[in-house]
């Protein structure tokens, strides 16, 4: 018999019958070449591994970013690999490695690592440790309808407001000291009150403390390898009294504290809630009342309301990001404060700005964003010069990959390495300098790349709350600015203080604000005093 044209088979034909063979053994060869080529390629380079326990004793848990900066010089490769029994760790050490990855193959690195510290502490709920699929993609959504860049403009009342009381609060400084515990105020106070509508007096606030005491937890656990009980799960069957079950009295000491954090400010909002409940009930009866036929209600901002509150009862886990919010942001103003008293010739210049364009009789709003390019410069370099998360938060890769010849198997942890990644090629310490973003005509120059697409982190886990995060610093920055001069404070032979990042910047966890601030804040003139004094409209 001869053989039959390409086509031309018949349902009887022997080569119809082989036919479907021939592609599945053509497949099945394509995946083996494929698979085989993936096991045969080299895990990105990196310290040499033992077996059984791989890079345990190399984890770096003292300033990871400096130690995987170097490693990134030691095996001249910005893509390199620490082994972990569990699995590996894959650091991206440039923005182009973490944006080919992280940014561009988001279908396959937008999960999160099923960390055990997490589930243990109470921590699953956060937002950035969700794993991808459904109910990620739910939570995403709804945060952004509150936080997207039209929607956060609603909080801008709110954030003049407190901005200009911590602006009251610092004038009345006896030691004109900056104080990170008064900076944190105006965020703290934003952030509680946009999302659980309490409004606390004073950062002695047990809801406050609460937060804080539970967000050191989560930056004690996000550094990758900081827990053996990771990479050997079965550590946490050990009993209590075992010298490797230590993990299990910090759980104990802590998880109460984690779970505070999330249940006392919804609490709160609960008692309030209960407080108003007949009102609501009587509300909620209106609306239901006033429901037409076709199942549609009037809009009334009662509906709004009542919708709200329902909103706000079952998705409380949504909420529970904010808290690490207030971390990251203050930390900027706080490296914002500490800049300008290292770079006075940058302050005078932003100063002279501010004075041009909005004078000495009123603070600056967040309208004025367009017409200040050099506080917008301050700002992006704010973010850049010391970034609040200096190893961003881990991703989880989802299949074995391949890039740029090495493998990255399935389950990896990826760390980008945002404090090497948004030096952008400058040296970190040698310059604040916001003029790297504006062209001739001292506009943004939309050729430099905008730090914002880096220390925000990529592809679709990228940070949902950037929009908010940007009004609120260009706000405060420009505000502090316009009323206030910054400079190092005097030591104790009255000399000012000598201030460096590496002298401020502490040692390690996942946030990077500075251990004190050695800076004092005096009033430019006593128009600015004036300004400072009026009240908030
Ligand atoms: C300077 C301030 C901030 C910085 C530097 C920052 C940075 C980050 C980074 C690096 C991530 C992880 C991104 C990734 O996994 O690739 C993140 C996640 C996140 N951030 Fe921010 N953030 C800031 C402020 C805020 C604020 C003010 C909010 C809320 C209003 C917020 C809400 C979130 C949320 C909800 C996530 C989780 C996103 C997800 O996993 O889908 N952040 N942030």
């Amino acid at each position: 018999m001869g053989l039959l044209p390409l086509g031309s088979a018949t349902l009887n034909s022997p080569s119809f019958s082989l036919f479907p063979m021939f592609v599945l053994l053509a497949i099945s060869l394509g995946a083996f070449a494929l698979f085989s080529r993936k096991r045969e390629l080299s895990l990105p380079p990196g310290p040499k591994p033992l077996p059984v326990i791989g890079n345990l004793f190399d984890v770096p848990l003292i300033k990871p970013w400096i130690v995987y900066e170097k490693w990134a010089q030691t095996y001249g490769s910005d893509v390199l690999c620490m082994q972990l029994p569990s699995q590996p760790v894959i650091i991206l050490n440039s923005a182009q490695v973490a944006g080919d990855l992280l940014g561009e193959r988001s279908n396959i690195y937008g999960d999160k690592p099923r960390a055990l510290m997490d589930k243990l502490l109470g921590w699953d709920w956060a937002m950035s440790s969700i794993p991808y699929g459904q109910r990620w993609t739910y939570a995403r959504k709804y945060f952004h309808q509150s936080f997207n860049g039209i929607a956060v403009q609603q909080y801008r009342d709110v954030q003049q407001r407190e901005v200009r009381r911590f602006l009251q609060r610092t004038l009345m400084e006896q030691d004109r000291k900056a104080n990170m515990k008064s900076v944190t105020h105006p965020f703290a106070t934003v952030i509680l009150e946009i999302t659980y509508g309490i409004q606390i007096q004073s950062l002695d606030d047990p809801v406050v403390v609460n937060i804080r005491e539970a967000l050191e937890t989560f930056s004690e656990i996000k550094v990758p390898g900081a827990f053996w009980v990771e990479a050997f799960p079965f550590l946490r069957h050990l009993p209590r009294w075992t010298p490797g079950a230590a993990f299990h009295r910090y759980i104990d000491l802590n998880r109460p504290k984690v779970l505070a954090a999330r249940e006392r400010p919804f609490g709160r909002t609960l008692q309030d809630i209960a407080r108003n409940f007949y009102t609501c009930l009587r509300f909620e009866l209106n609306v239901v009342k006033s429901i037409k036929n076709d199942g549609t209600a009037p809009p009334s901002m009662v509906h709004d309301l009542v919708q709200a509150l329902r909103e706000e009862y079952s998705n409380k886990n949504e909420y529970y990001e904010h808290e690490a919010a207030v971390e990251t942001t203050h930390s900027t103003i706080c490296w914002f404060i500490v800049a300008m008293a290292m770079y006075p010739q940058v302050q005078e210049k932003a100063q002279r700005e501010l004075d041009r364009v909005i004078g000495a009789d009123r603070l600056p709003v967040h309208e004025d964003y367009d017409s200040l390019p050099y506080i917008q410069g301050v700002m992006l370099e704010s973010l850049r010069w010391v970034p609040g998360l200096p190893i961003g938060i881990p991703h989880r890769s989802m299949v074995d990959d391949e890039y740029r010849g090495y493998r990255i198997p399935k389950n990896s942890t990826m760390v980008p390495n945002t404090w090497n990644v948004s030096s952008l090629g400058i040296m970190m310490q040698d310059s604040f300098d916001p003029e790297r973003y504006l062209d001739k005509e001292g506009r943004i120059n939309p050729e430099v790349r905008d730090p914002s697409t880096i220390v925000f982190g990529f592809g679709r886990r990228m940070c949902a709350g950037r929009y908010f995060a940007k009004e609120a610093i260009f706000l405060t920055i420009a505000s502090i600015l316009h009323v206030f001069n910054i400079q190092p404070a005097l030591d104790e032979d009255g000399k000012p203080m000598q201030l460096s990042i590496a002298a401020a910047a502490p040692e390690s966890g996942l946030f990077l604000h500075p251990k004190r601030l050695d800076c004092t804040l005096a009033p430019r003139s006593d128009k600015a005093v004036k300004v400072i004094g009026e009240v908030y409209e």
